[in-house]
């Protein structure tokens, strides 16, 4: 059902397209309260796509009465989770019907090639919705062991309005691992999506009010990050911040919190994660591709990338041949192509950013063993550097490109040093045939996410998110991301014939 189309078939699509431009508040598209807008662009192209509402803190203040009112009146909160289940299996079941589209208009707004969009983001975005939604009927509340004179009851209850704050690299998903726990648990969301990358969020939202999500339930602010971000972070009845993005910015959220109302904030930021192959890993040509794939997928804008290659010196000379290898099947170019695995940056800012480590690839005199170049000001080369020194910018900063670079060590303890030496903790890998040496170092590398011999995040059954300036608060996927989402009740009833002065504690 996931299969890509032909890159005729994707170009037909994109005539069809109808786009969204209006903030999405209380069931309705709207302009924003200021009549202003702002471009979104092809990133592949240049063209302009739309002009989408600029909002302000005033269209926040809106869209938080709409979902505090929502909430209050239980239209969503206090319905069954057998309810709220239905409606979300039918949310899931539209955004299956315009699978195609959305995967085009999320290609064209981020310059994600179209197959990734169609294969990945857009099936992993449908079953996150599923998953939290089929989950939700199935999590039974808690009695706690008390004694025979009480019973104690520990409730969970959504936590109330949300705000989601999401980054441009994986627009559809990243709202999906934000709204499908919020949700099924009962919560409104007031979400923001990154500028850069708005269309499929308003889509989106359109498609869960025609599924029966209730009006309120459901909001988005298009806009920048100081007029709508921090109106979010800093509003007095929003009950808690779910962000994805950079930790720089994510810092920002701990201090609105801090100058408003303590709203619980949770926090998924960068990465610098690290592959560690071992001399006994068992297959070069197995470490090689999954190495290409966790460095080069989604052209490395990814805050698990895998970012720094830390290999046994005795098998870097052969290892990086096969990588090389693996590399030529990366094409880079149109994201409508499905040949194509490398799309368009998402920007121009982002493309500078990348390319400023390009320049210091050649100030530092690091070797670069595959790729180097950029292309036209919106491409850049899958690139390997070899021999980078851990005082290296490109060893310590998150990068969020294709870069990868490459650092040797001769003992295991070396390894784990190298590992945990930058001020991330989001996903490692390692690669080795013995298993007392991968388990050693899944336990010492620190890290939320430790793959072994693959590259991957998990699936929806397990938690996203990272140790040290990686993470906060929380993780996403899985059951625990609920508890993000839901306040801890405790109920006491006195069941005892005693007076109430005695059992009260
Ligand atoms: N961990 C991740 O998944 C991501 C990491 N990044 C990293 O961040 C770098 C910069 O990218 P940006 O798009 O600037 O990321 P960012 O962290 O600034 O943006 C993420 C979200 O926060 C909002 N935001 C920005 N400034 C804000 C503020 N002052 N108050 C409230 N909200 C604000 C943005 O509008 C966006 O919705 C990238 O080069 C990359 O290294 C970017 C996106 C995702
Ligand atoms: N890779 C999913 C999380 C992120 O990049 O933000």
């Amino acid at each position: 059902m996931h299969e890509p189309l032909t890159a005729a078939e994707y170009k037909a699509i994109v005539g069809s397209i109808q786009f969204p431009t209006n903030a999405f508040i209380d069931g309705a598209f709207r302009p924003s309260n200021s009549g202003k807008t702002f471009k979104t662009t092809n990133p592949a192209t240049g063209e302009t796509l739309a002009e989408i509402a600029a909002c302000d803190a005033s269209d926040v203040d809106l869209a938080v009465s709409k979902a505090r009112d929502a909430f209050e009146d239980g239209r969503w909160r206090l319905q069954s989770p057998g309810d709220r289940k239905a409606t979300l299996i039918k949310f899931a079941k539209l955004l299956e019907d315009n699978r195609h589209e959305l995967a085009v208009m999320e290609s064209l707004d981020s310059g994600k090639p179209v197959r990734e969009c169609q294969t990945v983001d857009v099936p992993d975005t449908i079953h996150t919705i599923r998953w939290h939604a089929e989950l939700i009927d199935k999590l039974y509340d808690n009695t706690a062991p008390v004694g025979a004179n009480a019973l104690t009851m520990v409730v969970r209850e959504p936590i109330g309005v949300v705000g989601c704050v999401l980054p441009w690299n994986f627009p559809l998903l990243m709202l999906a691992w934000k709204i499908g726990p919020a949700l099924a648990s009962g919560c409104s969301v007031v979400v923001k999506p990154a500028q850069e990358t708005t269309l499929t969020t308003l889509r989106v939202a359109e498609l869960a009010h025609e599924a029966g999500i209730p009006a309120g339930v459901f909001n988005v602010i298009p806009g920048g990050g100081k007029d709508v971000g921090e109106p979010i972070g800093l509003h007095m009845d929003v009950d808690m911040v779910a962000f994805t993005g950079s930790t720089p910015t994510g810092r920002r959220f701990l201090r609105y919190a801090a100058d408003s109302n303590l709203k619980k904030v949770v926090l998924e930021c960068g990465g610098k994660n690290p592959a560690v192959v071992l001399e006994d890993a068992e297959d070069l040509d197995l470490v090689a591709e999954q190495v290409v794939n966790g460095a080069f997928w989604n052209m490395g804008e990814n805050c698990s990338a895998t970012s720094r290659l830390i290999v046994q010196s005795s098998v870097k000379d052969e290892l990086l041949k096969r990588i090389g290898a693996y590399m030529r099947e990366w094409k880079t170019g149109d994201p409508l192509d499905p040949e194509n695995r490398i799309g368009a940056l998402v920007s121009k800012n982002h493309f500078e950013k990348v390319s400023s480590f390009l320049d210091d690839v050649k100030t530092e005199g690091l070797s670069v063993a595959y790729g180097g170049e950029s292309r036209g000001g919106i491409y850049i080369e899958p690139t390997v550097v070899d021999k980078v020194t851990p005082s290296s910018r490109l060893f310590q900063e998150e990068i969020f490109g294709p870069i990868l670079s490459v650092t040797t060590f001769e003992t295991l303890a070396e390894a784990i040093t190298l590992a945990n030496d930058t001020n991330y903790g989001l996903t490692a890998s390692i690669y080795t045939g013995s298993l007392k040496k991968a388990i050693r170092l899944s336990r010492e590398i620190r890290a939320g996410v430790v793959t072994v011999n693959c590259f991957g995040e998990g699936d929806a059954t397990t938690p996203f998110g990272g140790y040290k300036e990686s993470g906060f608060g929380g993780r996403d996927k899985s059951i625990f991301a609920h508890d993000n989402y839901c306040e801890l009740k405790t109920i006491w009833i006195d069941v005892s014939d005693r007076s109430v002065d005695e059992t009260i504690r």
